[in-house]
């Protein structure tokens, strides 16, 4: 304590010192000891909590040198790091990922030292409540990224000044006023000048608030569609937030899709592929694992698998923020219509001027050659007789006429007109609530004639849930975990718990709609304790799930359990049954798969299909060695059992279609699922005639859509 006082006292004697040499007036003195007495307090205030926290680093920076002067304002400002997270520098975190230094992450201790330091569970996460979330704000900033700051209204009205018609006008105007007053006297002289200069004046600036005022609606746009949700567990509850309220130390779940949304290293998860092409321009996928490469990067995306990754930094830390902070985008970019009228502006405009070039010789040969004659019939020049006040006024005339034919012929209203269209027709497709993030949506989608659409999500609700069950070869109904023999739901509780991307927490269940639709199955009518399941097994491999292959695997063990292991397969129904060579029968009994009862299983599923559900089969085996394989078995499999998911159609999908259809637009869905659940939902939404038989590519599988040469015609 004594160190402080005699701190405090020796920075009191340097102040009273500086104040007995400065020869100040009344005023300054006070103001003096306001300064004097404010820096004095918090000093001790500061060296008081130094003491009591002696690990934390605080500076103080005086943004002002103490000057006597009257204006003399003190900022003090404290950049300090919160006790709560001294353990680890952000620069180290943001220096390790820079690097993809595996040595100086070992050096802190692996993921899970970071963890620590962070005080962070790598199971449950941060604890996530608003101070604990203040505090992490407070020492490692928000997922923020400085923007340029948006364009005044003068800089669009110097842009629509550089343009070289606007330029031109501006000298004929210019002209056109001086001639005019000359001739006809400044009282009437200036009607001509005038009238162009109003008009440029005009011109200018309605397009620079046409144009301001569209720069602030994307800016705007940019907001809401960069404010994406992001699955994090906080607590231990997997929950969704904002990508901007992500802090260091967070747990995200990445899936197949998701955009990675701050730097951050990996935690656990199987088969992570990264496009990292934002970033390094490679179209190469990266793996990310554990052991070799646990850097992932924002602003990339998720190719294949998933994971949990670490949040280390967030906001200007990261990479990307960096890499943005350091490139200025700009999207004044113009519409290919824009383009070509501004090109035939520009072309009339050079005509034109050629034109009034040719006639300005032309009549000033004429003239000086004396081939002109006035009213009277006389001839107007008449070489040394002529007046010089007579010559001048009649060059002048004729440049005059020069000015008017160049006035007249530039259009600069043209490309005016189309931007105002455009706007007009943006601010119309808002209204209508369909986001336009750039003005050349408005004059494409103007001249579409084929709209392929996307089935879930867009055509539907995106809201799934199991409707259907069949077991062996018997429907299900209700909480059929009763009826169901008791080692088949064992094997079903395995296959689901495991297999999964998705989370449960109570009653809340997260994940892609199908994994959310089926485990909220389990567990409400199959009675699936996910918990316990994860307790008595260990996962020993993943395949995991992508719309390629359309299934998802493990190979698991139980614990404390014999040497026996089992395989789960969890996929779209023909698949999984391709695959499988028995099945098990609603009493629990395992039975051959002839090519009857296969025949009987795919009219299952036909019938799921048509009444427009998704099916989704199960499938198990159980294998004694498992030494050395790389991949999961994938033949042999016993059929457990079939769900279908209803994924109900939006309401206003059939009206929107018909509105396309009588616009002359046709519509294509574009869809991954089963042929005839694809066409039982189309049938739905209108876009396929329930009478007409042939399908004629309007349903069309994905695959198909990037392979064939029909598609591709469509795509030009
Ligand atoms: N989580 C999952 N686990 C296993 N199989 C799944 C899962 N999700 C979907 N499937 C199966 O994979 C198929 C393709 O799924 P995906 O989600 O890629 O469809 P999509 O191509 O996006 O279809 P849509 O046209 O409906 O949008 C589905 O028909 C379904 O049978
Ligand atoms: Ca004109």
């Amino acid at each position: 304590m004594s160190a402080i006082i005699h701190a405090n006292l020796s920075c009191m004697k340097l102040l009273s010192d500086l104040h007995d040499s400065a020869n100040v007036s009344a005023l300054n003195k006070k103001r003096w000891h306001l300064a004097f007495s404010t820096i004095y307090c918090s000093r001790a205030f500061l060296s008081h909590f130094k003491h009591q926290e002696s690990s934390n680093v605080i500076s103080i920076t005086m943004k002002k040198k103490i000057s006597p002067e009257p204006s003399a304002r003190i900022d003090i400002d404290v950049v300090q790091k919160h006790p709560f997270l001294s353990d680890i520098e952000q620069s180290s975190l943001t220096k390790l990922l820079k690097d993809k230094s595996l040595n100086q992450l070992a050096k802190l201790g692996g993921v899970e030292g970071i963890c620590t330091s962070l005080k962070t569970d790598h199971q449950s996460g941060i604890n996530g409540d608003p101070e604990d979330i203040g505090f992490r704000h407070e020492a490692f900033g928000r997922n923020t990224y400085r923007k340029p700051p948006t364009k005044s209204i003068f800089h669009f009205i110097w842009e629509a000044l550089k343009d070289p018609t606007i330029l031109i006008l501006l000298v004929c105007a210019a002209l056109s006023l001086g001639f005019g007053m000359k001739e006809n006297g400044p009282k009437e002289g200036w009607y001509d000048g005038g009238s162009i200069f109003v008009a440029v004046f005009l011109v200018i600036s309605v397009s620079a608030i046409s144009n301001f005022r569209q720069n602030r609606q994307f800016d705007k746009l940019s907001k809401v569609s960069s404010n994406i949700p992001v699955e994090v567990v906080r607590n231990g509850r997997r929950q969704e937030v904002s990508i901007f309220e992500i802090v260091v130390g967070d747990i995200i779940c990445l899936k197949i899709g998701d955009q990675v949304p701050a730097d951050g290293l990996f935690i656990d998860g199987h088969s992570l592929q990264v496009d990292e092409s934002s970033m390094t321009g490679e179209s190469d996928h990266v793996e990310i694992d554990g052991n070799k490469n646990p850097f992932l990067f924002s602003g990339t995306k998720v190719a294949d698998g998933y994971a949990k990754m670490l949040v280390t930094s967030v906001g200007m830390n990261t990479f990307w923020g960096e890499m943005m902070s350091t490139i200025s985008s700009d999207s004044d970019e113009q519409t290919p219509l824009q383009e070509r009228l501004n090109k035939l502006t520009s072309s009339i405009g050079k005509i034109g001027l050629a034109v009034a070039f040719l006639v300005l010789v032309v009549l000033l040969v004429r003239y000086f050659t004396g081939n002109t004659e006035n009213d009277d019939g006389i001839k107007e020049f008449n070489g040394s007789k002529t007046k010089v006040d007579d010559v001048i006024n009649a060059v002048v005339g004729i440049i005059a006429a020069a000015v008017t034919i160049v006035v007249v012929a530039i259009p600069e209203g043209l490309p005016l007109a189309v931007t105002l269209t455009l706007a007009y027709s943006m601010k119309r497709m808002m209204s209508d609530q369909a986001m336009v993030r750039k003005l050349s949506a408005c004059e494409t989608m103007g001249s579409a004639t084929t709209i392929c659409t996307d089935k879930t999500g867009t055509l539907t609700m995106n809201q799934m849930k199991v409707t259907r069950f069949w077991q062996g070869k018997e429907a299900m109904e209700g909480r059929s975990y009763t009826l169901i023999a008791s080692n088949v739901l064992e094997l079903f509780h395995q296959g689901i718990g495991l297999n999964t991307t998705g989370g449960v927490y109570k009653l809340e269940f997260s994940g892609s709609p199908t994994e959310k639709a089926i485990l909220s199955w389990a567990v409400l009518e199959l009675n699936m304790d996910m918990e316990a399941v994860k307790r008595d097994c260990n996962i020993l491999h993943v395949e995991a799930f992508n719309s390629e292959k359309k299934r998802s695997g493990v190979l698991m063990k139980k614990i404390d359990h014999d040497d026996t292991y089992h395989v789960h397969w969890k996929g779209a129904a023909e698949m999984i049954l391709a695959m499988c060579s028995h099945y098990y029968d609603s009493d629990g009994k395992m039975k051959e798969l002839n090519d009857n009862e296969r025949l009987g299983f795919d009219q299952i599923i036909q019938g799921m299909a048509a009444s427009s559900l998704r099916c989704i089969a199960f499938a198990h085996k159980q294998v004694s060695e498992v030494k050395g394989q790389k991949r999961i078995q994938e033949s042999g499999l016993s059929l457990l059992g079939l769900v279908g998911l209803k994924d109900p159609c939006r309401p206003g999908v059939k009206k929107a279609v018909e509105d396309c259809q009588y616009a002359g637009v046709s519509v294509k869905m574009i869809t991954g699922d089963n042929v005839f659940t694809a066409k039982a939902i189309a049938t739905e939404c209108g876009i396929l005639n329930p009478n007409q038989e042939a399908n004629d590519g309007l349903v069309v599988e994905g695959v198909e859509f990037v392979t064939t040469q029909k598609t591709k015609e469509w795509r030009k």
